[in-house]
């Protein structure tokens, strides 16, 4: 009935996740307020682990993209489940260190690192620089040389793969903010470029197609145009680049329309057209990075709302209002994402009663989802609005000055807090 395992009924019709009332969790720990559930984080990273195992031999790491829900707690599951790190900032990079992450196994991305955050990077000990440009290459040469440091690094490369995905997150063709172009031999030109400096240091290739993908072959045909490249490189500059790193992007299911592929699928193809590729251009078998961030929280959140005034409008729609909105959630905003929501008040009810549910900012636009079914909704009653574990928290504002929620981690009937809710204090601290 719903879109992960870890929700259920229980006898007082509310609904339940890692088997605690979700009722209950809005009442201790006030509303609006993310809820994750532990195992489903802990069993999808699992499943990464040993789809490597299974298909390649152990010959890789998925590295938990933390722009997905970045917090101490997620670093420290991800280490505990032998995940690697994907950053892109020097506050995803300070999150790792304060959680004591093994900064070895983390990969820096970004269109744009600033100086202050690869001597920042660079202090710290980050494992590898995913270069996205000439300038940054310069740069962090320049920077690693002044600190005495040899970076290893990798290149974002644009390998012109369509993923059929929302267009503010397609990223593998040409007209992209980030990477190096292939066809246009920029690519190549960068890779000759890197060999020339000495501070850094060329260890990787890394692409990535967008997010929210459901269908294998455009990541089959990706793997396939880089290993082209490295084949390219060994027979051109004799030069072996012994790590693929081949993004993250795994779509996960919102509605019960979306359907999608187990993930071991992907490792299962990809590692048969890389090896086939390895042979065909006589370059040793790469280790595979992958970098999945929505596949790994977002079916495991949900958000908790607290029904405040319902504004029924005669023949157009009923706003049911809630006390969080796109502060918490901007996705439909943004994407017109869909979501599922559920009365979590009265589960066990039929959804006959469409609402468009509306958030609280002085905005028009700040809609949670239109024109969705939930069972009757009464002031309140708790919604809970599903699979919101990725990009909610993370992209989160102060939009009117409306503190963040907290995060709550369930497991097995046990909650615990692992992000406080913010307070107006909060919100005021760095004001003078
Ligand atoms: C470079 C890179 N790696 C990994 C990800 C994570 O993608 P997803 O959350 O879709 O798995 C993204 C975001 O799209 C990204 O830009
Ligand atoms: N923030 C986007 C995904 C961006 C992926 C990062 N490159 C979303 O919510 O779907």
């Amino acid at each position: 009935m719903f879109v992960n395992d870890c929700l259920n009924i229980n006898e007082k019709g509310h609904l339940t996740i890692g088997g605690c009332d979700t009722v209950e969790l809005a009442k201790e720990y006030g509303t609006p307020l993310y809820v994750l559930d532990e195992n489903t984080i802990r069993t999808t990273c699992r499943s990464y682990v040993e789809s490597f195992k299974k298909f390649y031999n152990g010959n890789g790491m998925p590295l938990y993209a933390s722009k997905a829900l970045s917090c101490k707690e997620l670093c420290r599951i991800a280490n505990e489940e032998h995940l690697g790190l994907d950053v892109v900032s020097g506050g995803e990079i300070y999150t790792a260190q304060q959680a004591g992450f093994p900064m070895e196994k983390t990969h820096f991305h970004g269109n744009n690192k600033t100086a202050a955050e690869i001597e920042f990077a660079l202090n710290a000990g980050v494992g590898t620089f995913v270069v996205d440009n000439l300038y940054e290459l310069e740069l962090l040469n320049e920077i690693a040389g002044k600190l005495v440091k040899k970076a290893k690094i990798s290149f974002r490369i644009k390998p012109g793969v369509d993923a059929h995905t929302h267009n503010f997150i397609r990223t593998g063709q040409i007209d992209s903010k980030f990477g190096f172009a292939l066809e246009t031999g920029e690519a190549f030109e960068a890779v000759k470029k890197a060999l020339e400096y000495e501070n850094v240091n060329l260890a990787e290739l890394h692409c990535h197609i967008g997010s929210q993908i459901f269908d294998i072959d455009p990541f089959v045909t990706a793997a396939e145009i880089m290993m082209d490249f490295i084949g390219k490189i060994k027979d051109e500059l004799g030069v072996t680049i012994s790590n693929l790193n081949l993004g993250g992007g795994f779509g996960i299911m919102y509605v019960n329309s979306d359907e999608p592929v187990p993930y071991e699928n992907y490792m299962e193809k990809v590692s048969v057209a890389v090896k086939a590729k390895a042979a065909e251009h006589n370059v040793p078998v790469p280790y595979i990075f992958i970098e999945p961030g929505r596949s790994i929280v977002g079916e495991a959140g949900i958000t908790l709302y607290t029904v405040g005034g319902i504004k029924e409008i005669p023949n157009i729609r009923t706003y049911v209002s809630v006390d969080g909105g796109m502060t918490d959630n901007i996705r439909y905003a943004l994407y017109q994402s869909d979501y599922t929501v559920v009365n979590a008040s009265h589960a066990d009810k039929e959804a006959t009663q469409t609402v468009t549910v509306a958030g609280k900012c002085c905005e028009s636009g700040d809609l949670v989802q239109e024109h969705t079914q939930v069972a009757p909704v009464t002031v309140g009653d708790t919604l809970a609005v599903l699979s919101t574990g990725a990009y909610n928290y993370s992209m989160a504002s102060n939009y009117n000055r409306i503190p963040r929620p907290a995060i709550v981690m369930v497991n097995n009937g046990k909650s615990r807090v692992i992000v406080k809710r913010e307070s107006y204090e909060d919100i005021v601290r760095n004001d003078i």
